[in-house]
């Protein structure tokens, strides 16, 4: 958006921050349905006057017996400012209209000067916290409100120099995680992480961002950010926000005179927080993950209120000088780190304290929660930037050479990362490699051994072959030898006198062995001497020596065929390992 030419610049910026306490106001709702079927008490009172909001004792019989050890009295604060906004009827009833106008008017002219502001709605589930900030399509809030002015006021007044820049985002904080709203909901959700920077503070990284050009731009954002939304009903309201919403708008103007040659560029940030309910499970009847929400809720609340007392305590602004920074526990919840600066930091800040008109003890502790919130004093200071056209230059001249040194290094990084992209696919590449060899190698083994084992058993039934054949030759050998060593004497032929026994009747055996009278086989005296020869010449045994020559040969040969084939089947133990099998064969 630009206007035409310029006349006068924006008023010069204030030299020091603007110091000043968190606006409290609180605002009482009307009955709801379930309330009025009950026929609830209402328990507030509000004086417009004094600003002053009373929490007055219940006299419901009921509820003080409930919790007989409680003590139950009346109890007043004040605040800023009291919103009426139980009975439509009354004159000092607060409509949506009257709430914008009371200070989100003012808080958009803070804007538009260049400082950062924050409103927050707190107070327990069902007390009128969305209706405060969102509202609906009929009541609108104070969200659409601001939003609707601020292009009013850009529309109408525009300083006719300047340049305007609006962009919205919007997220939510549920269960400790942040997540863009202007961007349709995924399965499994994407969650954002936060940042923090020492130029522009805590922020959410990735946030959409997006630029709008009038209040029809941000009214179908908001609607689309509502409905991603996660809401679910309890029994204490039926569209309770489950987690924190955040609305951010970014204001920035830029102005630029002619005659002075000179920019002056204001950047606003708008935080409009719409805070989960604090809540009793007891109250909401909550289970499951209702339960596990309102917990979470109750902790990040919790947080928030032990940042709010760490700010508030007036030590912290006496005479004794500032406590340490550390003391505010900002990072202990999301909510808190997210809302550092507006809480305790540059900022202008409101707090809208929502109250149901009839539970003593919530509303008594939202209500001592605003008291202490009061006590915040924040340092807001105009967020604006003013530079001749010369310095302009020069900076975008240092930027452009931040960026190619910037651009070097990204080239360089990813450089290394194709590097080692290309490494680490070659090591890959040769380890498949090395697993497919050595799957070869334990193939070709396999068969191998396959082979072998084949031979081994066709080679089973030729060893035992062999084996009772050396039995039988050495059975026979040993047979031979021993006849050799125990030759069989005969004696010298005698005259037969017995006419039944002939000669002829002895036949081979007879020859070799003599028989007594009683048929039974003789021994014959073993020769002495072993070495037989001398006697041999004489004794008619030649044939019994090449016998056992031709035996000894044969044994000789056979044996050394033996040792063939032993060697054979050691060479192959040694080479496939058949340790078992041939262990086995050689026992067999
Ligand atoms: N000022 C009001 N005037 C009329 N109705 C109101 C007002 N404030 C709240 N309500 C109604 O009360 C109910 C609860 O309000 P709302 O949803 O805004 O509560 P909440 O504090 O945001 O709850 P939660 O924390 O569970 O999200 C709604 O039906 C809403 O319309």
């Amino acid at each position: 958006m630009r206007a035409s030419e310029p006349v006068a610049l924006m008023a010069p910026p204030p030299m020091v921050d603007d110091p000043g306490n968190v606006k409290v106001v609180v605002r009482c709702r009307a009955f709801v349905k379930r309330e009025r079927e009950k026929g609830t008490q209402c328990l507030i009172r509000m004086d417009p006057g004094s600003q002053k909001t009373t929490l007055l004792a219940p006299s419901d019989l009921d509820i003080a017996q409930a919790n007989a050890r409680k003590v139950y009295e009346d109890k007043e604060f004040t605040f800023d400012k009291s919103f009426w906004s139980h009975d439509e009827a009354d004159p000092h009833y607060a409509h949506q209209e009257d709430v914008y106008r009371s200070f989100g008017e003012e808080f958009l002219d803070h804007n538009f000067d260049g400082y950062h502001t924050c409103i927050f709605a707190y107070g327990q589930t069902g007390s009128g916290k969305s209706y405060t900030m969102m509202g609906t399509p009929e009541q609108p809030g104070l969200i659409p409100r601001t939003c609707e002015e601020l292009f009013e006021r850009i529309q109408q007044e525009p300083a006719q120099n300047t340049n305007y820049h609006v962009h919205v985002s919007y997220f939510e904080v549920y269960n400790e995680h942040v997540r863009d709203l202007l961007v349709p909901r995924t399965n499994p959700p994407m969650y954002l992480k936060i940042r923090e920077s020492q130029t522009d503070g805590v922020y959410v990284q990735g946030l959409t961002e997006a630029e709008v050009r009038n209040y029809a731009d941000v009214e179908r954002l908001m609607k689309m950010g509502d409905m991603s939304r996660t809401t679910a009903s309890t029994k204490m309201n039926d569209t309770s926000s489950r987690s924190h919403a955040v609305f951010t708008i970014q204001l920035k103007q830029i102005q630029h005179s002619l005659l002075s040659d000179e920019t002056i560029e204001r950047c606003a940030r708008m935080r409009l927080v719409d805070l989960a309910g604090s809540e009793r499970a007891k109250s909401t009847e909550a289970t499951g993950q209702r339960l596990k929400e309102g917990g979470q809720i109750n902790k990040s609340l919790t947080t928030l209120g032990r940042v709010i007392a760490a700010l508030a305590d007036p030590r912290r602004h006496g005479k004794g000088g500032r406590r340490p920074r550390d003391i505010v526990p900002y990072r202990d919840s999301v909510l808190t780190w997210l809302l550092k600066d507006s809480l305790g930091g540059n900022s202008k800040t409101a707090m809208v304290a929502c109250i149901a008109p009839s539970d003593y003890e919530e509303t008594l502790s939202t209500l001592r929660y605003a008291d202490q919130a009061k006590r915040i004093r924040t340092r807001a200071s105009v967020n604006q930037d003013c530079m001749s056209s010369a310095q302009r230059d020069a900076q975008i001249r240092e930027m452009a050479e931040q960026i190619r040194s910037l651009q070097v290094s990204v080239n360089a990084a990813s450089q290394r990362k194709r590097e080692e992209a290309t490494e680490l696919e070659e090591y890959q590449k040769q380890v498949a490699k090395m697993q497919r060899l050595m799957e070869e190698n334990r193939q070709v083994s396999e068969c191998k051994i396959k082979a072998l084992t084949n031979e081994v058993e066709e080679l089973r039934p030729v060893n035992a072959a062999l084996r009772s054949e050396i039995e039988a030759l050495r059975r026979h050998l040993a047979l031979a030898l021993g006849e050799l060593k125990n030759p069989i004497i005969l004696p010298p032929p005698q005259q037969v006198t017995t006419p039944e026994l002939g000669q002829g009747q002895f036949g081979k055996d007879g020859l070799e062995r003599g028989l007594d009278e009683e048929g039974k086989e003789n021994s014959f005296p073993v020769a002495e001497d072993d070495d037989l020869s001398s006697d041999d010449e004489d004794s008619g045994y030649d044939e019994g020596d090449d016998l056992a020559a031709e035996l000894q040969a044969e044994a000789d040969e056979f044996l050394k065929d033996l040792g063939l084939f032993r060697k054979k089947v050691g060479d192959d133990y040694d080479r496939f390992g058949l340790r078992d099998v041939l262990k086995e064969l050689m026992v067999n």
